[in-house]
């Protein structure tokens, strides 16, 4: 298996920790980035997971992140970005928390990948944006969410023709994948029946599609949908 990491952002907890997991339990070598430390880090670190801790909040951040990255690692296998904030407009000050999306969705993944992707080399390299349904539809209230998830999407596009045929850039644009804990029953109820299918999926959907695109030889430039049907349910 290749030594060289496969990198998750974001991956102390939910859809990047269930990845980071299993791609170790596949054999791949991972290294993760994290913002608040808890005792799980260093439970991981004792796994072999390499655990960096990052806030892609500020330019700053992102920046010091891209050296230990640079210090660590002279290759990679994949950069995966999934690391979120998941905001809605009214959560303070509107032009802040647009701020902070736009930084955490696309300021920060625009120059990772651009300080990163000469490190990009196996027979097979990989940048995985992981986006959101709302990318394409707009968010009532999560507005700037979804515009920087857009930006998001629009940086795989351009990455994807930019880093071509070396590296293969996709992204992946998840509906509901799994609920937060303090979600109550009411909106848990309001978001399943948003979907053809109406199922909370859990973590593993989104790994088995992570996998498929690491393992896939014909496809750049695209967003892999797992939405249960969300794009068809009629209102
Ligand atoms: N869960 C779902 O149903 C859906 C998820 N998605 C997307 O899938 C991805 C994974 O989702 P999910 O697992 O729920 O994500 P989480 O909401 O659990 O966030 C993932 C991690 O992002 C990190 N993070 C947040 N802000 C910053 C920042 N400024 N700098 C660095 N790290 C930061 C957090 O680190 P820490 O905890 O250390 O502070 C957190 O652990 C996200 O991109 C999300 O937008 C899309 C649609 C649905
Ligand atoms: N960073 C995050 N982004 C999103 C989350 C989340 O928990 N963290 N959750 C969702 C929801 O599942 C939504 O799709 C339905 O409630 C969206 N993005």
């Amino acid at each position: 298996m290749n030594s060289a990491p496969i990198l998750i952002t974001g991956a102390a907890q939910r859809i990047g920790l269930f990845c980071a997991k299993a791609l170790q339990e596949k054999g791949h070598k991972v290294a993760i980035s994290y913002r608040r430390h808890r005792p799980l880090i260093d439970e991981l670190q004792e796994t072999g997971i390499d655990c960096i801790q990052a806030d892609f909040a500020t330019t700053e951040g992102i920046v010091a992140f891209i050296r230990q990255i640079k210090q660590r690692y002279p290759k990679l296998r994949a950069i995966i970005h999934n690391a979120s904030d998941w905001h809605s407009d009214s959560d303070g000050d509107l032009t802040e928390v647009f701020d902070q999306m736009m930084a955490v969705h696309a300021k920060a993944p625009l120059m990772i990948n651009q300080a990163l992707a000469d490190r990009l080399s196996h027979i097979k390299a990989d940048i995985i944006h992981m986006s959101d349904f709302v990318a394409q539809t707009g968010s009532a209230k999560h507005m700037a969410y979804a515009a920087s998830k857009a930006a998001l999407e629009n940086l795989t596009l351009s990455f994807a023709r930019k880093l071509a045929p070396r590296v293969k850039v996709n992204a992946i644009a998840p509906a509901l994948i799994s609920f937060n804990e303090g979600d109550d029953d009411q909106y848990r109820q309001k978001v399943l029946q948003k979907s053809l299918l109406g199922i909370e999926p859990g973590e593993q959907e989104v790994f088995k599609a992570v996998q498929w695109l690491l393992e896939s030889d014909y496809m750049t430039g695209r967003i892999l949908h797992l939405d249960g049907g969300r794009h068809l349910k009629l209102p």
